[in-house]
């Protein structure tokens, strides 16, 4: 496969000295940059969603923590440490829900703990191995989640798991590139996504960019498409997937699942290990990001909801592993996933 035609759009761009981030509030009309220059910056960026994605968003804290670096001095990591804890901390707390951005976080922690004076050096090695250790995980994983697709599948995907949400190629977008690549699917539907609408503005526009038709709908057309019979496969990213294989996705990913169990298509989940947290057990136990119910009241800027309307806005929600077949990692697939297959792939508890 062509990764280089699928791969163009390259949200976090590291400069030497700040972090260029894709503004992906502002796509796909505007495409502009936002310039971190601290750690605090790059929190806030992922907190407002400048960068966003699971995968991504631990790229992104990575960077932040070499942003943080860059603004002490202290004669070995240990030190740096001690120095950096409060940066680090503000990192981890931008976002709840997708373990990616603690997984992140602990390893610089720990290359940290480990280094010597050339501590810097350590924490920049640590940033770029993690950008291009899930560049690499997801063009595997898109060959493994599309080897799982009969020729001449219809496959529907939500929220945006593409470039724009971790190093290049994406997740479940990845398994659509190389699916559609390879000849295996032939019709493409993305729901829009609300609140956020990272369907209709990002997904769409993503595949767009890579010359992939595909057909955008709203998230409460899902069920009657799939009544169709037009897709046979829902592929959706991840946010946190738990030892028993629950999965934290965005909103709207769970009404997918009921429906595609109620008329028969399957359900893949594509998410790096990174995305694995077998420190818990099971989707009660996950933190349901809750956003400004504004988010809900108006639409690309206009505001579509009378004043005095309240609005509960949790911006994911949590799949029951029964009703997932396939959970797609670059460490192997989990087909049917349950606590002991995902403990054969994963063991007690993934290093992070
Ligand atoms: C490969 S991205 C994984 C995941 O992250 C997205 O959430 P958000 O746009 O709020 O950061 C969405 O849930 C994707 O499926």
């Amino acid at each position: 496969m062509d990764f280089d035609r699928y791969d163009r759009i390259r949200p976090i761009r590291w400069q030497g000295d700040r972090l260029s981030l894709l503004d992906q509030r502002r796509l796909p009309f505007t495409v502009e940059m936002v310039d971190c220059t601290d750690s605090d910056a790059v929190a806030r960026a992922i907190h407002d969603l400048v960068v966003r994605g699971a995968p991504a968003i631990g790229i992104a804290a990575a960077w932040g923590a070499v942003l943080a670096g860059q603004g002490v001095q202290a004669a070995d990591g240990a030190e740096a440490l001690v120095r950096l804890g409060p940066a680090l901390d503000r990192l981890k707390a931008a976002r709840p829900t997708a373990v990616n951005l603690m997984w992140a976080l602990a390893r610089v922690r720990r290359a940290l703990a480990a280094a010597g004076s050339d501590w810097l050096a350590v924490l920049s090695a640590e940033a770029i191995a993690i950008e291009t250790e899930d560049l690499a995980a997801n063009r595997y994983m898109g060959a493994l989640g599309a080897a799982l697709i009969a020729p001449g599948s219809g496959v529907l995907t939500h929220c945006n798991t593409g470039s724009l949400a971790t190093a290049g190629f994406g997740t479940a977008l990845g398994v659509i590139r190389a699916g559609v690549a390879e000849g295996r699917i032939e019709r493409v539907y993305a729901s829009e996504t609300r609140p956020w609408l990272q369907g209709a503005r990002l997904t769409v526009w993503e595949l767009l960019q890579d010359g992939i038709p595909a057909t955008l709908i709203g998230d409460g057309a899902a069920a009657h498409l799939m009544k169709t019979g037009a897709v046979q496969w829902v592929i959706v990213g991840a946010d946190r997937i738990c030892a028993n294989g629950d999965t934290a996705n965005k909103i709207g990913t769970y009404s997918h699942a009921i429906a595609a169990r109620h008329h028969g298509l399957k359900v893949m989940v594509v998410a790096p290990s990174s995305t694995v947290d077998m420190d818990t057990a099971r989707g009660e136990d996950i933190e349901i990001e809750m956003r400004d119910p504004a988010e809900l009241l108006s639409v690309a800027g206009t505001r579509t909801v009378a004043d005095g309307v309240e609005a509960w806005n949790p911006v994911f929600d949590v799949t029951p592993a029964g009703l997932i077949d396939a959970i797609v990692t670059e460490r192997g697939v989990v087909t049917a996933p349950d606590a002991a297959r995902m403990a054969a792939v994963f063991g007690a508890k993934i290093p992070g």
